[in-house]
């Protein structure tokens, strides 16, 4: 799904009503009334207070057009107009005139703190401040309407953004921003709704269709996109019936060092479960027999040593590596780390100690393949691009570094973040559960193992990325938060590809007699 910026989002707008022909207000028309059709499907009626707060734009006009639906059927509804300004949006004035004229209580001017209402925790209460065109930091009084929103613990639904969120930009200022229990989206989420900074306003979302042109929207392109099950199914790759292992291509998981032999073996496992038809680890010769014994399907090639890797030779042909996962960082593994970068052919995984070693050897950066992918976790990516201010200063500067060294880069987090140059993939799956050791070791396999089967780097950077959330959500019904171990990502793999197919539980029919 794409995410549109707010230009997008202003200019999408203004292509519908000239394609649809719409008569001013319409957009607004439509975005109140599905408001109000989400908010009567679950009241059904009920008469909990419901406050809707408006600001003066469109945002605000929307929180009218939805009080009028919910006035003329007949809900207990209070609604304010904070006046933020002196600059009232037309549309906003159209719909506070038709307020006008289903109800006799017009809404309530708030002006400052003393003007507040006071709410129950019961209540009902709707943001409709300020939508995407905040831009500017907000007064104190505003602020402290935010704040005395929370402290009320009414259930708060914002309209389209909670307020005081810039699309753009980070927070100002953590109080001023409204905690939305929930939030009514138009047409698609907005990026801040996954970012580590801001994703905690939106506690839950939903999006709301309010008929934006179709050409509009397939056809502009986005500098965001939401990964989930629809864009990875295209990806997929089904499997002829006489296809044999030796078409699946054969993984080469390069680790290990004393005492981290477990990281090869996760990530070779990930490699097979993945779907590669073979994969071969290479160790030092501590990980001989702990990588034999546990898991019989994997080869091993071991290196001289016996504590660290020294000396990379091995003599196959392998369609993809993954390299780094508990490598360690010894002066004879970063020699032969680079020579291996020098030599290599096959796309590349690139992950923990080997983007240490890059991090900490930035020269080593021009060796790196073309396209090559890079997983790093947030410190790992610090010690790779340097500090960042915020969210949006740290995708920025993560697609400099991905288009200068033309590398994808996977941020890892709580909603993984795939940067290929100027365009970021967000990835919906996967659960704090997996915020566990080992975890990454999977992601790793995974994204080789897709690599062996011929998806290109992209392809096998979102959907191993989407696999390995999906895996981890479904080991979590099992396990639970605390429980869950990175094998069990993996021993969910295979539910994880099934689940791709499953269609969504169809309500059930009563068949007529
Ligand atoms: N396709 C869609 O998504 C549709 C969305 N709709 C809704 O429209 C809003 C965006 O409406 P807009 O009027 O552009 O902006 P806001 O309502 O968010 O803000 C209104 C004005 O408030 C002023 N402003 C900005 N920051 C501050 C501040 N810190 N303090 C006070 N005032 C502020 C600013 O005006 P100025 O002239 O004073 O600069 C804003 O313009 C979108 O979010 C949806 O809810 C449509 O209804 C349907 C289509
Ligand atoms: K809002």
């Amino acid at each position: 799904m794409k995410i549109f910026s707010k230009e997008q989002i202003y200019q999408g707008d203004k292509i519908t009503e000239e394609r649809q022909e719409l008569p001013a207000s319409e957009l607004m028309e439509r975005a109140g009334l599905q408001i109000f059709n989400w908010m009567h499907m679950r009241m059904q009626g009920a008469q909990v207070p419901v406050h809707i707060f408006c600001g003066i734009g469109n945002n605000g006009g929307d929180g009218l057009v939805l009080a009028r639906h919910l006035i003329t059927h007949g809900y207990n509804v209070e609604v304010y107009v904070v006046n933020c300004g002196n600059s009232r949006s037309d549309d906003f004035l159209t719909a506070y005139d038709k307020v006008k004229e289903v109800t006799k209580k017009w809404p309530k001017l708030l002006k400052c703190e003393n003007d507040f209402p006071t709410f129950h925790k019961d209540d009902i209460i709707v943001d409709a401040v300020f939508g995407i065109g905040l831009n500017r930091k907000i007064d104190d009084w505003i602020k402290a309407l935010f704040k005395h929103f929370k402290a009320s613990g009414a259930f708060t639904l914002s309209v389209d953004i909670p307020s005081g969120l810039y699309t753009d930009a980070p927070i100002e200022d953590r109080e001023g921003v409204v905690r939305a229990n929930y939030t009514l989206s138009f047409q698609a989420p907005k990026a801040i709704f996954f970012l580590p900074e801001t994703a905690e306003y939106t506690a839950q979302w939903e999006v709301i269709d309010v008929g934006i042109d179709r050409e509009f929207l397939m056809q502009t392109e986005t500098e965001f996109e939401l990964i989930s099950k629809n864009e990875v199914i295209p990806i997929y790759k089904p499997r002829e019936r006489f296809s044999h292992k030796g078409l699946f291509g054969h993984g080469l998981i390069i680790g290990g060092s004393y005492g981290k032999i477990g990281a090869v073996q996760l990530a070779s496992r990930s490699v097979l479960s993945a779907g590669a038809g073979l994969v071969t680890a290479y160790v030092p010769k501590c990980g001989y027999l702990p990588i034999q014994t546990s898991l019989p399907e994997a080869m091993v090639i071991t290196d001289e040593d016996e504590y660290s890797i020294t000396s990379i030779k091995f003599d196959l042909e392998p369609t993809a590596i993954g390299i780094g996962i508990g490598m360690g960082k010894a002066a004879e593994s970063f020699k032969v780390f680079k020579t291996l970068l020098t030599s290599t052919k096959v796309p590349m995984v690139i992950d923990a100690d080997a983007l240490n070693m890059i991090s900490e050897n930035k020269e080593l950066l021009e060796l790196v393949p073309e396209n090559s992918i890079l997983t790093p976790h947030p410190k790992e990516l610090e010690r790779l691009i340097g500090n960042w201010t915020d969210d949006f200063d740290k995708l920025k500067k993560t697609s400099e570094f991905s288009l200068k060294h033309k590398v994808i880069v996977i941020i890892k987090g709580a909603n993984t973040i795939t940067v290929l140059g100027e365009k970021k993939f967000i990835n919906v799956t996967g659960n704090p559960g997996m915020s566990t050791g080992g975890s990454g070791d999977v992601l790793t396999g995974i994204i080789t193992g897709l690599l062996c089967q011929s998806y290109s780097p992209v392809e096998a950077s979102l959907f191993g990325v989407y696999l390995h959330g999906r895996a981890g959500d479904m080991a979590l019904e099992e396990y639970g938060y605390q429980s869950l171990l990175a094998s069990n990502i993996i021993d969910y793999m295979g539910d994880a590809y099934i689940d791709l197919f499953k269609q969504p539980e169809q309500p059930q029919v009563e068949e007529a007699e």
